[in-house]
């Protein structure tokens, strides 16, 4: 479980996040949704350690992170898969590389554990065999799944994924939600996901944030978002014709 409490950040004059409080559970798909530039990737910093907030507390598992120096955060850093947007792949590695990169870095393991962790991974994502391929032989959908393979190296506790859907066409896209939501409740992670896509939250937001104006304006499940009278979330969500159309279904 992830909880965040009263969370501001600021830059220079401009006031991006304003009070955020939340908890992600375990087990679960916890969705960051919001207009561009409501601070959705702000947010995901401030949680990880890549931005320091400016006022409020992060909490792993009950563990203060905010309050932790960089040698104390790096058990808990350790716990952590990340997938960030364009997959962030090596370009001059392998695959297999790639995936062996955190595992050379953070653990003792021999070369045989980790080469079978790395395989295990491939395995996982349905790469298979893909071990000698570079980044720019593989499709985009491929991409993402070398980073999920990377991002669950290491059995984390905690998977924090920047738009999965960006640049992927839809089939793909639900391909990718579906197997983050697999390994969400198969190894029992904590995932946030920041997401502009609404396959996304209507298919996998067990648990979504709505951001506005700096601060959190909603929150509540896949479930509940089509039944929410907050106009502004409703704009959002609902603003093609479409998933209009879609709504009055639900
Ligand atoms: N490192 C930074 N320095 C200064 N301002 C920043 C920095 N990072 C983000 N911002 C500002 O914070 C605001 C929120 O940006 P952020 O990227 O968090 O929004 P977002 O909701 O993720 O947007 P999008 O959906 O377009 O990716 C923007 O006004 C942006 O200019």
């Amino acid at each position: 479980m992830i909880e965040i409490k009263d969370i501001f950040k600021t830059f220079g004059e401009n006031e991006v996040l304003k009070g955020i409080s939340a908890t992600f559970q375990t087990g679960k798909n916890n969705l960051i949704i919001g207009g561009s530039g409501s601070g959705k990737t702000t947010l995901l910093k401030c949680i990880v350690g890549l931005h320091e907030p400016t006022k409020g507390e992060v909490f792993f598992d009950d563990e203060n992170f905010t309050t932790m120096d960089f040698t104390q955060r790096v058990p808990i850093r350790t716990q952590i898969g990340m997938l960030f947007q364009n997959s962030a792949l090596f370009d001059s590695m392998t695959v297999e590389e790639n995936i062996l990169f955190p595992l050379n870095l953070f653990t003792n393991q021999s070369q045989s554990e980790k080469l079978d962790r790395a395989n295990f991974c491939l395995e996982r994502v349905n790469l298979t065999g893909k071990n000698k391929l570079y980044p720019s032989e593989l499709s985009g959908g491929m991409k993402k799944r070398v980073g999920i393979a990377r991002a669950i190296s290491m059995q984390p506790k905690y998977l924090f994924v920047d738009e999965p859907n960006s640049g992927l066409d839809p089939q793909t896209s639900i391909l990718i939600d579906d197997l983050i939501n697999e390994l969400t409740d198969e190894y029992k992670i904590t995932t946030v996901i920041v997401t502009h896509d609404m396959n996304s939250v209507m298919g996998i937001g067990d648990h979504i944030v709505f951001l506005h104006q700096g601060k959190k304006w909603w929150e509540g499940s896949n479930k509940e978002i089509a039944h929410t009278d907050n106009k502004e979330l409703n704009d959002f969500v609902f603003a093609s014709k479409f998933m209009q159309a879609a709504k009055s279904k639900l």
